[in-house]
C-alpha cells in the first residue's frame, strides 16, 4: 500500500513539513491555490532536503516523490491529510470541510494550527473523532520535537495513528489538552509581541534584545530572529486568534509588529523583518 500524505498549504511549515515527509521516504501531494507558490515550494523543499542531508538531518533513504496540484480532492488515497493552510478560522473550515468529503473513514487529518482549538475545528469535518493537532515546529525537517494537540473528541485510534505517522517521520510528539494556544504558542506568541512592543518603545534594538534572550536566559536565537523566521504575518494573525478567543490585551499585536506587517517585511520568507536577509528563504 502507498503510504503517501496531502499536505495543504505550501507556505513556511506545508514546505517544511513536506521536505520532513520526502526526506523519510514518503510521497506527498502538495497542495496549494497558485501553481507559482508550488513551484516555489518544490524550489525551497530541494534546497531543504540537500540542507537536511548535510547536517545529517535525514535518513539514508530514497527521497519520496513529491506532486503538486492546486485542487485538495487530490489528497483522495492518501493515509493522512495534514492541513498547514495560513491561520484564518474560515479558510481553515473550508478547506477541511472539502477533504473531510473526500477521504476514507480511518484516514487522519491533522490541523498544523499554531492554536486554534482542534475542536473548533472539528464542526468541520464529517468524523470529529479523526482530527488531531500536530503543531510541527518550524523546520519541520530539523526540530524533533511536536505538540500534540488532542480534541476532546479525537479517538484512541486517531492517536495511535498519530504515533505511527510521527515513527516514519522519527518525531517525538507530546500531547496536552486542547486549548488556545496549546503551550508553545501561548508563551511564545506573547514573548515575541513583548519583544517587538520593547524595540518599539526603544527599550533596545531587536539585536539587543536578542542577545540579551540568548545570553542571559539562553534563549537559542532571541525572539525576534525567531519571529522572523516564523513570519510576521502569521505571528500576527496567530495572535489576533489567539485575542479572540482568550481575551487576554498581551495577545493582541503591538503596532510594531503590525506597522512590519502592513510594509510587507514579513521576515526571511520576504526578505527583511526585524532583520535584513540577502537570501529569501522559506
Ligand atoms: N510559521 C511557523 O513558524 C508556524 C509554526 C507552527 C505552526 N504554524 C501554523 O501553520 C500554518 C501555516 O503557517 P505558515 O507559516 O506556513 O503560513 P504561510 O503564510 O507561510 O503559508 C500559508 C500557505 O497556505 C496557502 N493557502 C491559503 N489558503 C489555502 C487554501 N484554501 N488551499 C490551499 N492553500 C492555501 C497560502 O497560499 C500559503 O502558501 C498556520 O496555521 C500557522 O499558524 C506556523
Amino acid at each position: 500500500m502507498t503510504r503517501r500524505i496531502t499536505v495543504l498549504g505550501a507556505g513556511v511549515m506545508g514546505t517544511g513539513i513536506t521536505t520532513l515527509a520526502l526526506a523519510h521516504g514518503i510521497p506527498v501531494t502538495l497542495v496549494d491555490l497558485e501553481t507559482a507558490v508550488l513551484d516555489r515550494a518544490r524550489a525551497s523543499v530541494g534546497r531543504q532536503l540537500r540542507h537536511a542531508q548535510l547536517l545529517g538531518a535525514a535518513p539514508d533513504v530514497p527521497p519520496g516523490e513529491l506532486t503538486t496540484s492546486t485542487s485538495a480532492a487530490d489528497c483522495a488515497g492518501s493515509i493522512a491529510v495534514i492541513e498547514a493552510i495560513s491561520e484564518h478560522a474560515e479558510q481553515k473550515d473550508k478547506i477541511l470541510r472539502e477533504v473531510s468529503g473526500i477521504v476514507d473513514p480511518g484516514t487522519v487529518i491533522v490541523s498544523n494550527t499554531s492554536g486554534i482549538p482542534i475542536d473548533e475545528l472539528a464542526a468541520s469535518v464529517e468524523r470529529p473523532d479523526e482530527l488531531v493537532g500536530i503543531h510541527f515546529m518550524n523546520p519541520p525537517y530539523l526540530i524533533t520535537m511536536v505538540e500534540i494537540a488532542r480534541g476532546p473528541r479525537t479517538s484512541d485510534r486517531t492517536m495511535e495513528s498519530v504515533r505511527d505517522l510521527l515513527n516514519l517521520v522519527n518525531r517525538r510528539g507530546i500531547a496536552v489538552r486542547d486549548a488556545p494556544g496549546f503551550v508553545t504558542s501561548r508563551l511564545l506568541h506573547p514573548m515575541i509581541n513583548n519583544a517587538a512592543r520593547i524595540v518599539g518603545e526603544g527599550v533596545a534594538d531587536a539585536a539587543e534584545v536578542d542577545e540579551l534572550m540568548a545570553g542571559c536566559l539562553g534563549h537559542p536565537t532571541g525572539p525576534l530572529r525567531t519571529a522572523d523566521l516564523i513570519g510576521l504575518d502569521n505571528l500576527a494573525d496567530s495572535l489576533f486568534a489567539l485575542h479572540e478567543r482568550l481575551g487576554d490585551p498581551q495577545f493582541l499585536p503591538c503596532e510594531q509588529l503590525l506597522d512590519h506587517v502592513r510594509a510587507g517585511r514579513l521576515g526571511r520568507k520576504s526578505g527583511s523583518g526585524f532583520y535584513e536577509y540577502e537570501e529569501i528563504t522559506r
